[in-house]
């Protein structure tokens, strides 16, 4: 269901992905897994100087005669920089999100863990605009969500799992269609593109179409997409997933400077090693609830963080079961 309030975002119908950009654009359907190249249709502000640009100065936020956008004032470190209030979701008997609040200071590096099916993804939709909630808020930077989506989802990067992207464009076409639609000038985006390429690892593909990279190339491309208009947050869902040792190196550097720049990256992950040595906030998240929240140290308590989340999710470290497996 759509609300005449949504954002008129770019959206992936089935039908565009063989199809020319721009052939299928829709609201998102706020139910279900969204379908999208989430992002706004203006240039946000750029805390995001290390990747590859300074700052993005406001005249640079319109093209031709269209006016400037200002960008608004970053909030103050420690403030939220994203802040959800009871947010609730069903699907059908299903609860997937059981009313979470949950506030993302400003300039955190925000870990969110859960184990499979805990309610991350679902959470993160609802926070960025994917998915309408059946109850909550969402702000980001002070912005409702869900009454504001606009002016929301200017200050935002999404990198969402499983989503579907115009995959019939070369990567090139990708990085640099989500930069226009973000009403970022031409010559800016030919620069961040050519300048998120490379820092990827994906000159050499520049020019082949997405439909034909691999799984942790097209994670790149689309990661590259949220970067490109240097938005205010970031949120990452898996944003490690088939990405090579490498790329993962590059990713969490570039992601670390943004950070140190002012930016806010929230990142759900499976891997607690990677998530505690990179995160200075962790939100542990089981059957739709936060069963923990606040600094890594604070979390995990004295313990690593794995074994701190197998205590919260109610799971066990050692192996037991399947005996037939084992061959003596
Ligand atoms: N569109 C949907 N329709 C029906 N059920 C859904 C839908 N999306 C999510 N769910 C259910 O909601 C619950 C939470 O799913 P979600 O994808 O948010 O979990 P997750 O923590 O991201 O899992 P994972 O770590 O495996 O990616 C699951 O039980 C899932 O089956």
């Amino acid at each position: 269901m759509t609300s005449p309030t949504e954002p008129q975002d770019p959206i992936v119908t089935p039908s565009a992905r063989d199809g020319a950009p721009g052939a299928s654009v829709a609201p998102p359907d706020g139910e279900g897994r969204a379908t999208a190249l989430p992002g706004s249709s203006a240039t946000a502000p750029a805390p995001a100087a290390k990747v590859g640009h300074a700052p993005v100065p406001a005249a640079e936020a319109g093209h031709g005669d269209a006016p400037a956008l200002v960008p608004e004032p970053a909030p103050a470190y420690g403030s939220p920089a994203v802040s959800l209030r009871g947010l609730v979701k069903t699907f059908g008997h299903k609860v997937a999100v059981a009313g979470i609040s949950l506030d993302i200071p400003a300039g955190s590096f925000y870990g969110l863990v859960g184990p499979n099916g805990a309610g991350k993804t679902t959470l993160l939709s609802m926070a960025t605009g994917l998915l309408r909630p059946d109850a909550g808020t969402a702000t980001i930077c002070g912005v409702d969500m869900w009454t504001d989506p606009v002016q929301a989802k200017r200050l935002l990067g999404v990198l969402p799992d499983g989503m579907a992207i115009f995959d019939r464009l070369t990567g090139t076409q990708l990085v640099t269609y989500a930069g226009l639609l973000r009403g970022m000038d031409r010559e800016t985006v030919a620069s961040r593109t050519a300048d998120l390429m490379g820092v990827l690892d994906l000159r050499e593909a520049a020019d082949t179409l997405v439909v034909d990279y691999s799984a942790g190339m097209t994670k790149k491309v689309t990661l590259a997409a949220a970067l490109i208009h240097a938005p205010r947050v970031l949120v990452l869902d898996e944003p490690f997933e088939a990405v090579d040792p490498v790329s993962a190196s590059h990713i969490r550097a570039i992601l670390s400077d943004y950070v140190a720049s002012g930016g806010t990256v929230i990142v759900s992950s499976h891997v607690m090693d990677l998530v505690q040595r990179m995160c200075d906030h962790v939100a542990v998240v089981v059957d739709g609830q936060v069963r923990a929240a606040g600094t890594v140290d604070e979390v995990r308590a004295g313990r690593s963080l794995e074994e701190r989340f197998v205590e919260l999710a109610g799971g066990q470290l050692s192996g037991e079961g399947l005996s037939w497996l084992r061959s003596s």
